[in-house]
């Protein structure tokens, strides 16, 4: 699964998972937003969930965009390619720990890898971060449920039972 980011720069450099995944030769950073791949494009605003189904479409390739929360408004998702969001999953980073949905960069990347059964290269990814491995822990139910599902409507009736838990 290839992985590539448009990286927006405006986040603190120390933090940004993006930034670790290049140094680590995991992923592709661009500045320009003309030079990002085709691909499925990780949108937390999209209107359909990913799901396996998106695995053909993307043509192996998954993109994310890299900049600061309060910049992550719909209009700054203008790359090209099929927009998903993902479905209900926990961060693991010490910034959101336990808080679904705002996942960072790097989580995004294997969340989807794990959707698509990518499950080695999400392990892969995840390898430079000590808190990599509690992302997989904690969402490993939500992860092999999501994997196991045809379309974006199974998708969203799995995530269904995890929203309700959380009222
Ligand atoms: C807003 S940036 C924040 C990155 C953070 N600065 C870091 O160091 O990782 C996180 C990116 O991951 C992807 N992402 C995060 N949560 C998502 C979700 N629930 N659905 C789809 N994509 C998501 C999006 O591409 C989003 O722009």
């Amino acid at each position: 699964m290839e992985c590539h980011v448009y990286y927006e720069g405006d986040d603190d450099p120390d933090k940004c998972t993006a930034r670790r995944l290049e140094k680590f030769d995991k992923a592709t950073l661009y500045r320009s937003m003309g030079q990002v791949p085709y691909g499925v494009v990780l949108n937390p605003h999209a209107e359909q969930a990913l799901s396996p189904a998106d695995l053909e479409e993307g043509l192996g390739t998954l993109v994310a965009l890299d900049c600061s929360w309060e910049s992550a408004e719909a209009a700054s998702f203008e790359m090209r390619g099929v927009h998903r969001a993902l479905p209900f999953l926990v961060a693991a980073n010490p910034i959101n720990y336990g808080r679904p949905f705002r996942l960072t960069t790097v989580e995004a990347l294997a969340g989807a890898c794990c959707i698509f059964d990518e499950w080695e290269r999400a392990e892969d990814l995840l390898e430079p971060f000590r808190w990599g491995e509690t992302f997989l822990t904690l969402n490993e139910e939500p992860l092999r449920r999501y994997s196991e599902c045809t379309d974006s409507s199974d998708v969203v009736a799995v995530q269904e039972d995890y929203l309700a838990d959380e009222e």
